[in-house]
């Protein structure tokens, strides 16, 4: 048997329940130990905004530690991984998908239509405010930031200062906050980040045992869905910079499985916005992603950004 897997993984509570998930999976399914090996980003010391530290903060230091041999793998949250691929590294596993809708938690076990008109909302995410924005509910929307308990806590703790916040529901289910959650939103009205709810089980390219090990982990539709969204978003962030929302289902069609791939860009202020959507075989899941990201530009995805009040 061999020694200990390291796995390396940031402190916070969301992380730590995400890696002990994986970690404890892969003991389970392959009989392998696996020991925690926390690693302290930028990001976690720094008081900044997470918007002026740039996207993947976060993930930076744990790509690092890879590369320096620090760690053998990492567990991070899909969504939170820059589009690019990353020299010398692999997703060796996308284990299956939680729910990946938004929810929101509200005072009182209030719904999003039961709020009142000046009601405040709370939500870190442009796409999250500009998607709010455009449902016309006339609530305030005030931009947070922090983890998943503090940004709850501006609802249900002590120092309250929100009628409600919207989160994704699969950081609330990791930790096990479920019972908190007021309304789970419709991707009608609230379409999810690409890839959001999904995990991303990296190690190194040259690592062949291990990438061979750690597919055991891998769910293939939840590879699919999340294939698809991400190839959208990635075409995307060449033509547009307006917040960016995607969301594959994969249901059984009379010849095989079907992707069934909706994706959205809505200016900031939520004035305007193109959805459209696109279905085709798991198979071409890349190709219906990069065809629906040309469908939205062709649509006017590009023109979204400058429509601000
Ligand atoms: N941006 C932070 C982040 N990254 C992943 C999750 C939740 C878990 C997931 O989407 O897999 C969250 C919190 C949130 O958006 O509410």
């Amino acid at each position: 048997m061999r020694s200990p897997l390291r796995l390396g993984t940031r402190g916070s509570a969301l992380a730590l329940a995400q890696s002990r998930m994986v970690a404890d999976s892969l003991t389970a399914s392959c009989g392998v130990p696996v020991e925690l090996v926390r690693i302290v980003t930028p990001g976690d010391r720094s008081a900044a905004p997470v918007t002026q530290l740039g996207v993947g903060v976060f993930v930076s230091a744990l790509r690092d530690a890879l590369l320096a041999d620090e760690i053998d793998f990492a567990v991070h949250s899909y969504k939170d991984l820059p589009t690019g691929s990353h020299g010398g590294l692999h997703i060796a596993a996308v284990p299956q998908r939680e729910d990946p809708r938004d929810a929101l938690v509200a005072r009182d076990g209030k719904t999003l239509a039961e709020l009142p008109p000046g009601a405040t909302i709370g939500t870190g995410a442009v796409r999250r405010i500009a998607q709010l924005h455009a449902l016309g509910l006339q609530l305030q929307v005030t931009p947070i930031r922090g983890n998943v308990d503090s940004r709850i806590a501006r609802v249900l703790g002590p120092e309250a200062d929100l009628d409600a916040v919207v989160l994704a529901r699969a950081g609330v289910a990791r930790l096990g906050r479920t019972a908190e959650i007021t309304e789970t939103l419709d991707p009608m009205l609230m379409l999810p980040a690409p890839a959001q709810g999904a995990l991303a089980v990296e190690c190194r390219s040259g690592d062949a045992d291990l990438v061979e090990l750690l597919g055991a982990l891998d769910h293939a539709p939840s590879r699919a869905a999340v294939t698809a969204e991400r190839a959208m978003l990635a075409t995307l962030e060449a033509g547009c910079s307006a917040p960016v929302a995607a969301h594959a289902e994969l249901a059984e069609g009379d010849d095989g499985d079907e992707i069934y791939l909706r994706g959205a860009v809505i200016s900031p202020d939520g004035a305007r916005a193109v959805r459209l959507s696109r279905t085709g075989t798991p198979a071409d899941a890349a190709e219906i992603g990069k065809a629906l990201a040309a469908d939205l530009l062709e649509a006017g995805a590009d023109t979204l950004m400058g429509s601000t009040e």
